[in-house]
């Protein structure tokens, strides 16, 4: 588990504890179903926040994930304070009602259990990034989308960017796959956007991370204006850098690029807090941080919700 001097981060058990309290305590516009399972048969929960959640409804549909690395727990901290807003806050804010009921929000707070609690298991931090599939597959360069075509991942099972034997090897990716690949209702993908929460270096990523171009097969000029002018408008509110993923590094195989290629998602990633730390302690902010870091994307969360649907 963590430190105790960490113990306001949420472990495993802790976070499908708290997803089973909201639905509990909010069942009208809450409901749990899940992705799949990870290499070592963990659940991967899935949270549905709207009103009639029991019914699929024409409502846009965005998506919030977190945790495909494991050390980056902050972020699991996010999609719970985004479940924590959107249903606490039903009741008493108009705004959160508003979005809740013209919106179907789907959260999941942890892509990468088996790599997640792996990394506290001894109580002391680990600094592990993959899943547990042997040597470890980085998931991040595991989706489907130009999968290791650009020098963006290893080949080396020992690597930290490791792609995996194949595009979703890892049973995580091929969840969270299924899992988009069934929102395809009609014919037409009913998730309109999606952020994928990483930490850290306080960035908003948008597609592509293959290369470096801007305009390219499956992204035209106005595509790309949007994902900029969305990027930059939810980095105003938070105070991160917006820029294209690959202005960072070259990344193959990453779930940006399939979600927006492959079903057109206007979809970001948030590397969050701190800007840099240098090194692994930057991934272990001390639990004082997490309301204040985690809070701090309320307003960027918003954006895109309202973005969803335009
Ligand atoms: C989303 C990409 C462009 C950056 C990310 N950085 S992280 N979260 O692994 O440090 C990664 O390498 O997967
Ligand atoms: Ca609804
Ligand atoms: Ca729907
Ligand atoms: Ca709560
Ligand atoms: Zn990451």
């Amino acid at each position: 588990d963590f430190p105790p001097e960490d113990r306001g981060y949420h472990n495993y058990d802790e976070v499908v504890a708290e997803l089973g309290a909201a639905v509990a305590d909010h069942p009208d516009i809450a409901t749990l179903t899940s992705a799949g399972t990870s290499h070592e048969g963990r659940d991967i929960p899935v949270l549905k926040i709207s009103d009639n959640a029991g019914q699929d409804e024409a409502e846009p549909e965005v998506l919030f994930d977190c945790n495909q690395h494991a050390r980056e727990h902050l972020t699991t901290e996010m999609c719970l304070r985004i479940v924590e807003r959107f249903t606490d806050g039903y009741a008493t804010d108009p705004a959160i009602a508003e979005m809740v009921d013209s919106r179907e929000l789907w959260v999941i707070p942890v892509v990468n259990p088996d790599g997640s609690i792996h990394d506290v298991a001894s109580g002391q931090y680990l600094g592990w990034r993959k899943n547990r599939q042997g040597p470890g597959t980085d998931l991040n360069r595991n989706w489907g989308h130009k999968w290791g075509c650009c020098g963006g991942s290893s080949g080396n099972p020992n690597a930290e960017t490791y792609r995996g034997t194949e595009p979703w090897s890892a049973p995580e990716t091929a969840a969270l796959r299924d899992f988009i690949d069934s929102r395809v209702v009609g014919g037409e993908q009913q998730i309109e956007a999606a952020i994928d929460f990483h930490t850290y270096s306080e960035l908003v990523l948008w597609p592509f991370g293959y290369t470096t171009d801007q305009v390219t097969e499956g992204m035209t000029q106005e595509q790309y204006d949007r994902f900029e002018r969305v990027g930059t408008e939810m980095a105003r509110t938070n105070g991160y850098t917006p820029q294209q993923a690959s202005g960072l590094y070259i990344t193959d195989g990453g779930s940006l690029d399939w979600m927006w290629a492959e079903h057109g998602i206007l979809a970001f990633t948030f590397e969050m807090y701190p800007a840099q730390g240098g090194g692994l302690e930057g991934f272990y902010p001390p639990d004082e941080v997490i309301a204040e870091e985690t809070a701090r994307n309320d307003e960027a969360v918003d954006v895109l919700i309202r973005e969803a649907g335009v």
